[in-house]
């Protein structure tokens, strides 16, 4: 095989050097997301910023993995929302170590978690529930997120049932929320910043747990850089 698919594109990025970059992973990974943000609403070629691509492991030990929507990061890390009886959840429920990554390509950058999954509680899960538009939280109600189905009208009509069940007052009230409806916190053991830079001599930063604490105590992290 020669040459390489999609062509070969200098990466030449701003780089990270260790004055610039903070103790402890958060300040870096929250300004990197909102600078991905800006730059999708101004240039348009940053798709998708908050895909947040989440890796899991089945219990033979093989991996599978999806994009979900990073519904929040904060100092205790980031976190989605999703069904917990997908195969992702089952997966979750007997194996909790997970690993995520926000990719940025558009920008040369990218972000790795490593750590363990969290069920998010009950209160927070139910205050996203009722933020989602009518039709999400039918169709909550309509799919067993993962589980097959014998066609696509199948799935419709279950649709339509449901929305006949509890129909649109415009009520957050009005779809009660499933109890397999609920979302994960990734607790992240080690982060990883990668930044493309020109002769593929790319900047990597490794902050690894030392201690407890969030992802903006730099008593919890020790710093590294590893090699591109
Ligand atoms: C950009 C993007 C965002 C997505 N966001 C979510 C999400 O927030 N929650 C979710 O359950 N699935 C989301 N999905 C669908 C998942 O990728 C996946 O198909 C689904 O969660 C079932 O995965 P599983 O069978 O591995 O559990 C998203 C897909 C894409 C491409």
């Amino acid at each position: 095989m020669s040459g390489a698919l999609g062509g070969r594109t200098d990466y030449t990025g701003e780089g990270i050097l260790e004055q610039d970059a903070p103790e402890a992973p958060l300040p870096l990974v929250r300004e990197w997301f909102d600078q991905a943000l800006a730059r999708h609403e101004e240039h348009g070629d940053v798709p998708e910023p908050a895909a947040l691509w989440v890796a899991t492991v089945d219990t033979d030990g093989m991996p599978d993995v999806r994009a979900v929507l990073m519904r929040f990061l904060d100092p205790g890390g980031p976190g989605f929302l999703t069904s917990t009886d997908s195969a992702k959840g089952l997966q979750l429920a007997a194996n909790d170590k997970v690993a995520a990554t926000l990719t940025w390509a558009g920008m040369f950058r990218a972000v790795r978690f490593r750590g363990r999954a969290q069920e998010l509680p009950e209160e927070l899960v139910e205050d996203y529930f009722r933020s989602r538009p009518y039709g999400s939280r039918i169709s909550a109600h309509a799919s067993t997120q993962s589980a097959p189905v014998a066609d696509r009208e199948t799935l419709e009509r279950a649709y339509q049932e449901c929305a006949q069940r509890w129909p649109d007052r415009g009520s957050p009230d009005d779809v009660p929320r499933p109890e397999t409806w609920g979302g994960y916190r990734i607790v992240p053991e080690r982060v990883e910043v990668w930044a493309g830079r020109r002769d593929r001599l790319h900047d990597r930063l490794v902050w690894e747990r030392a201690a407890q604490g969030g992802l903006d105590d730099p008593a919890a992290w020790r710093r590294s850089r590893i090699q591109p």
